[in-house]
């Protein structure tokens, strides 16, 4: 299941449907990547005794999903919400606007007590919750014009693999 068509390396999805037969991949319609299953904001998914609730958080890029296992009280973040800070939103149709809002109603909606799995950390950190994110997240405890005007001067280097990190995802990782 990807969050996203990610940017700074190469799904695995490809590689692991060669390895286990009957695997299918699995990325939101609104990526534009090739995949199995395309899924769209509040479809269900459901492996063995799991279901995932997926939830469309465009705003790093427009295809982004945030998965909630509603039962065991967590979500899956990809790069829109990560640990005190966001995914950037200067490339793949990013927006600043529409990350906000993702986050406000598709993430901090769930209970405070949820734990939060981001795709991404920069320090080591693995997990965080609902409520300290809307507590202590430097980005997005700000109001939306402050929020965007952090976003808009960010000036990060692109993914050293973007280039072909990009095209190999959109079409399952096996073409790089
Ligand atoms: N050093 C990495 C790229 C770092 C980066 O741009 N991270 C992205 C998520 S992957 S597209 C991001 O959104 N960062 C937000 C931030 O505030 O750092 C590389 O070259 O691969």
């Amino acid at each position: 299941m990807n969050t996203h068509m990610h940017a700074d390396h190469v799904t695995g999805s490809g590689k692991l449907k060669e390895l286990l037969p009957g695997c299918r991949s699995l990325i939101s319609k609104a990526s534009g990547a090739q995949a199995d299953v395309h899924v769209a904001d509040s479809e269900l998914v459901e492996f063995g005794r799991h279901k995932l609730e997926c939830r469309a958080t465009p705003g790093h890029t427009n295809g982004c999903l945030t998965y909630v296992c509603k039962e065991q009280g967590m979500a899956f973040t990809g790069d829109t919400l990560l640990i005190r800070g966001c995914g950037r939103t200067d490339f793949q149709e990013g927006s600043p606007t529409a990350l906000f809002e993702s986050v406000h109603t598709k993430i901090f909606s769930l209970p405070d007590e949820f734990k939060l799995y981001p795709a991404h950390d920069y320090k080591g950190l693995t997990e965080t919750t609902v409520g300290e994110e809307k507590k202590f997240n430097a980005r997005l405890t700000k109001p939306l014009k402050e929020f965007v005007d952090i976003m808009d001067n960010l000036n990060l280097p692109y993914p050293k693999l973007i280039d072909k990190a990009v095209p190999a995802n959109r079409v399952c990782g096996l073409q790089f």
